[in-house]
């Protein structure tokens, strides 16, 4: 199973300009497939339709939709949201076609009609700018209608590039894209906003080429870990140390310690700047809890899980095998510019692993600006410190120095508690020390995280009191399951 491509903007222009002269043209293709889905949606005999088009070449999928839906008997109510004439002619002919087999159209929202299902072609990927007048009211109609809603490419108001919902929004319960996966669905205010996405290629699949972006599904990563030879022992599985448990703290490191060993890490040596540390975890006795000094004989390091003001982050910087740099470790990266130099020169790999407030300190600038478009921050990060970069929340970033990036779509909303960010370090370097490269081993990671945490809640762990140890249990079970 490979993973699916992403395309932004600029991309999806160049590929509908090749293909503009196509024979069935493609918005012809986009209609006739949203008409499909939404017929097995609504059912055969389901209740009414409201299809509510835009201005544009999305309103234009809607008429043809429209047009097939009323010829496969579906009784269908089109709101027209700005009357003037669609500008592909594809569409006007679909609009004509629809009119004279005495189909409705409307210029105000249909309160008259109890749709099963509403089709939201207001805006698509030219949705550039916050919504306003006619096409704001319209989606905020679609919002209160209270049926289930069906979003042609994208839902409207959500910017295809960055998942951003400048103003007024549809929600969704289901999206139908076109083409190529977008990055929009799945980060983001998009993430909440696209319902289930189904991708329909328009028969251009095969034709797409190479892409910079990914998506990250549990089912194709999993395939990523080899499975365990039957004559395996302890130093088969690497050996990871953790800097980090100052004083006050040390639940941090330990629950790293333990995500690691749990994910399947060969032994995991945990330096506890806390004088006063404990000797043992007694709920994992077999982390063994040292001195800072005593645990870089390791095959990967993690640092920054409560490291407070230590010097973790020079230590690791030192380090010369792969590194991943989490929490305190990138508080003191992003404020003593001294540490950048040496950080960017490392030959070895470096993971580092922001959430988006940590993300704005280390970009030296606000988190809004951050959430504002998340693949570009998480690339600039990548290229700034030569780093890969997981930058966390809903359809968590994975970027690469290289320019190319990859969004996880595993996770929810009960990873929001503490503890979540030391499990995820402590999976990526297990995941380090079982043999997986940098770029793998943190989307590995990532995903398995957010698979773990779906699991959880699928059997009604969470997500209200999801904790990281529920999380870390799981993602066992996930490791050793069968495809
Ligand atoms: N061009 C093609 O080859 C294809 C396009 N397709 C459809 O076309 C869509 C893109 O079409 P368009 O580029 O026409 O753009 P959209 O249909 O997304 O809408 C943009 C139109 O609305 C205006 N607009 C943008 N943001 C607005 C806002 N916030 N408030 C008010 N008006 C706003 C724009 O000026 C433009 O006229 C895709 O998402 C897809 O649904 C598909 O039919 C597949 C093929
Ligand atoms: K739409």
């Amino acid at each position: 199973m490979s993973a699916p491509a992403l395309l932004n903007n600029a991309e999806l222009r160049v590929v509908e300009q090749r293909f503009r002269d196509a024979s069935p043209p493609l918005m012809e293709r986009a209609g006739r497939a949203s008409a499909v889905l939404a017929a097995s949606i609504a059912g055969e005999r389901g209740g009414p339709i409201v299809i509510v088009a835009g201005p544009g070449n999305n309103g234009g999928d809607a008429w043809v939709a429209a047009q097939h839906l009323a010829q496969s008997f579906h009784r269908v109510t089109v709101f027209d949201v700005m009357g003037t004439a669609p500008r592909a002619s594809e569409a006007v002919a679909a609009k004509a076609a629809y009119g004279a087999g005495g189909g409705t159209v409307v210029r105000e929202w249909p309160a008259s009609v109890r749709p099963s299902l509403v089709i939201d072609g207001v805006l698509g990927i030219g949705s550039t700018r916050v919504p306003e007048g006619a096409i704001a009211a319209a989606i905020e109609r679609i919002n209160a209608s209270g049926a289930r809603v069906l979003a042609l490419d994208i839902a409207s108001g959500i910017d295809a590039d960055t998942g951003v919902a400048r103003g007024a929004a549809v929600r969704a319960d289901d999206t139908l894209t076109f083409i190529a996966m977008k990055p929009g669905l799945f980060t983001g205010d998009g993430v909440e906003h696209s319902g289930v996405v189904h991708l329909d290629d328009l028969d251009l699949g095969a034709e797409l080429g190479e892409s910079r972006g990914m998506l990250l599904e549990w089912e194709a990563v999993r395939a990523w870990l080899e499975p365990r030879r039957a004559n395996a022992h302890k130093g088969s599985h690497g050996t990871l140390g953790i800097l980090g448990g100052a004083a006050g703290m040390t639940g941090a490191a330990i629950l790293a310690g333990r995500a690691a060993l749990r994910t399947g890490a060969g032994k995991v040596l945990v330096g506890l700047y806390d004088e006063r540390a404990p000797a043992f975890d007694p709920e994992a006795p077999e982390l063994m809890l040292r001195k800072p000094a005593d645990v870089l004989d390791a095959d990967a390091l993690v640092a920054g899980p409560g490291s407070g003001s230590s010097p973790a982050l020079a230590t690791a910087i030192a380090f010369e095998k792969p590194i991943v740099l989490d929490a305190d470790s990138l508080n003191d990266l992003a404020k003593n510019a001294a540490h950048r130099k040496p950080l960017k020169a490392r030959k070895a790999a470096t993971i580092l692993t922001p959430h988006p407030g940590e993300a704005a300190r280390l970009l030296n600038t606000d988190t809004k600006a951050i959430q504002a478009d998340r693949i570009a921050s998480a690339l600039r990060m990548a290229e700034e410190f030569n780093a890969h970069v997981v930058l966390k929340g809903a359809g968590s970033i994975v970027a690469h120095p290289d320019g190319t990036y990859a969004i996880n779509t595993t996770g929810n909303p009960g990873l929001a508690s503490g503890g979540t960010g030391d499990a995820l370090a402590g999976m990526i370097g297990a995941m380090l020390c079982q043999g997986l490269d940098a770029p793998r081993a943190l989307a590995f990671a990532v995903c398995l995280h957010g698979a773990a945490a779906d699991a959880c809640v699928a059997r009604g762990v969470g997500p209200v009191g999801l904790t990281a140890s529920d999380v870390i249990l799981e993602a066992r079970a996930l490791v050793n399951s069968e495809p």
